[in-house]
């Protein structure tokens, strides 16, 4: 079997309240037993509501949050026994991030050719002749016209701006690419160019690839694994070819039934009440509160982890699945 490109095993992130430390009494829950794992030419997709630790995930995941336990593999290597020296050098450069907000993720004042080689000069790859070439072969890559390379990043458009993070994110040809709701800052008319764009450079590349988003639909279609996130979380990790009746976790098949496809027939599924607060998370699974399948039993301990299936993986985290009465329809009412 292919070695993961990345492994997360039992990964913890606790956030200290603002204003306090993270020896105050109460914390922030953002992401909690996360195990994961992604080997080249695959793409897991991370869906889940606000709050529920996306970014969390995807920060830990390129080194930018340390975890408060469990461990980050990389190649192999765990990551944060690696000097800092390497984690900058050899793990940087094989992880290229792409950010929701493209305005915000580039120098205002930097011409694109210039945030183009930024990673070039910094990581002395090349010389200055190789470096252009680069430049020129990461505007093609990612379908921009040599006209842009003077402009600035406020004189492109949105999906253009998004097209030079991309390229960014490439430049030093990583071989894992976390790209946390690349779309959702851009308009709905050029966000299947972006995507089509990322499917594309995934598959070519033989990239290994986190593709978050709130949106489960646009995860279906950008992933071979759909993991699904509630509460810091990870609930369910279940195959992108399979439909929405054959996912396990109410709540993923709640978020089916929010986002349906033209393809999909499910019957509309709405919770009740709010996401519960990740600083005092309810005891045992964190959806209990909200879920019309919960019993007594789910309010004792969280569900331990289920194999479904190894190939392709299906995993789970509950006690009342949804293949165990064949329901999949309207909820109970609680
Ligand atoms: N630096 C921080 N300090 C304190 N709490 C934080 C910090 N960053 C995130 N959180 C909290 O951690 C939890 C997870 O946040 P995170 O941003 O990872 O979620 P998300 O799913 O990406 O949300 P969104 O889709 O809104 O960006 C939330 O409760 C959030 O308020």
């Amino acid at each position: 079997m292919q070695r993961p490109v990345l492994e997360l095993k039992d990964v913890h992130v606790r956030h200290a309240i603002k204003g306090q430390s993270l020896l105050g009494k109460e914390t922030v829950f953002a992401l909690t037993g996360a195990s994961l794992s992604v080997s080249a030419g695959e793409t897991v997709g991370i869906v889940g509501e606000s709050g529920c630790g996306k970014s969390t995930l995807a920060k830990t995941i390129v080194g930018l949050q340390k975890p408060s336990e469990g461990e980050i593999f990389f190649n192999g290597s765990s990551l944060w026994e690696m000097s800092a020296a390497n984690r900058r050098t050899e793990f940087g450069r094989n992880v290229g991030m792409i950010f929701q907000d493209p305005s915000t993720a580039l120098n205002r004042r930097m011409p694109i050719r210039r945030i183009l080689r930024d990673p070039l000069d910094v990581h002395g790859i090349g010389d200055g002749g190789s470096r252009v070439q680069r430049v020129r072969e990461l505007m093609e890559l990612v379908g921009l016209p040599e006209s842009a390379a003077d402009a600035l990043p406020t004189q492109l458009s949105g999906g253009q701006r998004q097209r030079v993070a991309i390229g960014r994110a490439l430049a030093l040809g990583p071989s894992l690419l976390v790209a946390d709701e690349p779309t959702s800052a851009l308009d709905v008319s050029v966000r299947a160019q972006i995507l089509n764009l990322l499917l594309r450079l995934q598959k070519e590349m033989n990239l290994a690839m986190i593709f978050i988003s709130h949106d489960i639909q646009t995860v279906r279609r950008m992933s071979d694994r759909i993991a699904t996130m509630y509460l810091g979380r990870i609930v369910e990790q279940v195959p992108s070819a399979l439909t929405p009746e054959g996912v396990a976790h109410p709540y993923t098949t709640a978020l089916f039934s929010a986002t349906p496809s033209i393809l999909d027939e499910i019957n509309p599924i709405s919770l009740d009440g709010p996401v519960p607060s990740a600083v005092r998370p309810p005891s045992g699974c964190p959806f209990r509160t909200r879920c019309w399948k919960a019993s007594s039993a789910c309010a004792e301990a969280m569900p331990p982890l289920r194999v479904l299936s190894q190939e392709p993986l299906h995993t789970l985290r509950c006690f009342h699945p949804m293949d165990s009465d064949g329901a999949t329809g309207a909820p109970l009412s609680s």
